[in-house]
């Protein structure tokens, strides 16, 4: 059996610093319109996904700031920000429904190995849906924010895999040192969008080219800080 609560950065002690969620100021960036997750029936309740912390808001203003400075009319594109627990409960259970369907399997006829299995490949990309205050998803804490890139004619830039997609494509230097058709430009990419948000103050998810975060757990792990700034919001 799996244990698929084991996160190293589960490890961080939470020390809140009550901080509000704000509103993103869109204007300032792009965003996919009608979100991808409200899009499929996901409840967003009193906050919309377009929500931070508003230190994580400031650093994605910065981000945006050094993009202008590199690719002049570049924008970041928001794809998911703020995700409450059921939110998060409800994508993992369609990332599970959506997996069995692509293997060709029936839910209901599934065996313990093939159930386990995909459970598996979903909380390899898909935070557990927890409601333990140690162990909170991260973007439920209005810290952590999914992105890509839009170029100067508004198309969204390739990075050689799409968001949120179960596959090893996902990992930040899939292509670095690929010789598939296409791999330095989708890397040279992926190395953009990571340098301004690292310069912004964020950090990248190791599995993931489009997650970052400032202030929670994976980030203090990552930035090798005793104490997260963020804990769960609701
Ligand atoms: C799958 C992706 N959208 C995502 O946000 N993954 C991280 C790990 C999460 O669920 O917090
Ligand atoms: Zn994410």
């Amino acid at each position: 059996m799996i244990n698929y609560q084991v996160r190293p950065y589960h490890q961080i002690l939470i020390v809140e610093c009550g901080e509000p969620l704000v509103e993103i100021p869109l204007e300032l960036l792009a965003w996919e319109s009608p979100h991808p997750y409200a899009r499929l029936g996901a409840a967003y309740g009193e906050y919309s996904p377009y929500f931070l912390r508003q230190s994580v808001v400031n650093c994605l203003i910065k981000a945006q700031n050094y993009l202008d400075l590199v690719r002049p009319h570049w924008r970041i594109q928001i794809f998911d920000a703020y995700r409450p627990v059921a939110v998060q409960q409800f994508m993992v259970d369609y990332s599970f429904a959506m997996a069995v369907e692509e293997r060709g399997l029936i839910a209901a006829e599934l065996t313990p190995q093939q159930r386990q299995e995909i459970w598996q490949a979903v909380y390899e990309i898909w935070a557990v849906p927890s409601l333990d205050e140690k162990t909170p998803p991260p973007h439920s804490t209005g810290a952590a924010v999914d992105v890509t890139l839009v170029d100067d004619s508004g198309q969204v830039v390739n990075m050689g895999s799409p968001i949120d997609e179960m596959s090893e494509r996902s990992h930040p230097d899939y292509y670095a040192n690929s010789v598939e058709p296409g791999a330095r430009e989708y890397h040279a990419h992926r190395q953009l969008l990571y340098d301004v948000m690292l310069k912004a103050g964020f950090q990248r998810n190791p599995k993931e080219w489009w997650h970052f975060s400032y202030g929670d757990q994976m980030w203090a792990w990552l930035n090798k800080q005793p104490t997260a700034l963020y804990g769960r919001v609701l």
